[in-house]
């Protein structure tokens, strides 16, 4: 708790004095005012974000946050438990495709085990598991209180050990089956909006399995009672632990003033479980692209970000936050690298 306590307590109001310094030189340079949309806003942003109008965008990481979820076993996901153990092999050999896009941006990936049910025992994996599996949420709480939170400090933890290293831009990623269906109840929890406007069918239900998802979150819902303004309490009882670690990146991020990008359905549920925690932190999020999960774009609405890409992606492992580092690191060098009107004699 003291770690989580003294992060919330670190994060401060974007420096507006800096954004406006960042606007003021974007219309300076050769271009029609404002041409480039929202390179030019990501642009200002970064300038909020680091204090710093020339941030450099030069130091890339990829945390994918690893597991697993109790509730699998009401039939929520196409897919068994073991796919998340096969995954973070995959991600460790190099061979998943957040691994082939973080590579195209330079980015190091950084794979995290902070509850994935079996015991993983590969080289190069970050073992910071709280628990192996969260609880089936429509028998009682996903976990505790306690481990909510030791969730959100493992995710705190690694964004200061990154920073520490230089890190300046960081992407949030998960792996984890049936997080879809946590994602969605955190979803509901946060916002009001109702079970059935924002299930989908995560990595590939069919109808009848998305009526089951949809019955599945309502009981979960019901028996929990999760309490809409207490992100910790959400979290808990219908919640994930890559999420609370994911939650706990962006909170870190915060903190230290670097930008941190959000992904997908479940990047954006961490985000609102930070948002409920300290809602300044929304000012230090990078939204990157816009999933096919209808809840992604309701979780965005409620944030007030717009996401930069729609690719028609459902992907998951922040390969969305990974695509937009190229857009992140294009606007920071549009600011510091393009002439202005003065120097070419206009
Ligand atoms: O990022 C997204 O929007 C997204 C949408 C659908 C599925 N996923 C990924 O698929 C897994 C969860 O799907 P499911 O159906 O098991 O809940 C998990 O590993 C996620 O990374 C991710
Ligand atoms: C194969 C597979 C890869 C994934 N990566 C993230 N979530 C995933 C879910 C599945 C099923």
């Amino acid at each position: 708790m003291k770690i989580l306590e003294r992060t919330l307590n670190e994060i401060k109001e974007l420096d507006q004095a800096k954004i406006r310094e960042a606007k003021q030189r974007l219309d300076t340079l050769t271009k029609p005012q404002g041409s480039l949309g929202k390179l030019e806003k990501i642009a200002a942003k970064l300038a909020g974000i680091t204090g710093d109008v020339f941030a450099p965008v030069d130091c890339k990481a990829h945390v994918v946050m690893a597991g697993d979820h109790g509730v699998v076993e009401e039939g929520v996901s196409a897919f068994s438990q073991e796919v998340t153990v096969a995954m973070i092999h995959n991600f460790l050999n190099q061979g998943a495709a957040i691994n082939v896009l973080a590579q195209q941006v330079g980015a190091e990936v950084i794979v995290v085990d902070v509850g994935v049910a079996q015991e993983v025992g590969v080289e190069g994996l970050v073992v910071k598991k709280i628990k192996a599996g969260t609880d089936n949420f429509t028998q009682k709480a996903a976990m505790t209180e306690a481990e909510a939170i030791a969730s959100i400090e493992v995710g705190i933890e690694v964004v200061e050990g990154l920073v520490d290293r230089g890190v300046n831009l960081i992407g949030t990623g998960e792996m984890g089956i049936g997080n879809t269906t946590s994602s969605s109840a955190i979803i509901a929890a946060c916002t009001g909006l109702s079970v059935d406007d924002v299930v989908g069918y995560g990595s590939g239900i069919d109808d009848k399995g998305l009526a089951r998802k949809q019955e599945v979150i309502k009981q979960g819902l019901k028996l929990n009672q999760p309490d809409s303004n207490n992100g910790i309490d959400i979290l808990a009882k219908v919640g994930g632990l890559e999420i609370g670690a994911m939650a706990g990146m962006m909170l870190a991020a915060a903190a230290k003033r670097v930008p941190v990008i959000v992904d997908g359905v479940i990047s954006g549920a961490a985000a609102l479980i930070a948002q409920k925690l300290e809602p300044k932190v929304v000012g230090y999020l990078i939204p990157s692209h816009k999933s096919v999960e209808p809840a992604h774009i309701k979780t965005y609405e409620t944030l007030g970000l717009e996401p930069m890409l729609d690719l028609d992606m459902r992907l998951g492992e922040g390969t969305g936050a990974v695509l937009a580092m190229n857009l992140v690191e294009a606007a920071s060098r549009i600011i510091k690298e393009m002439a202005t009107f003065e120097e070419i004699g206009l």
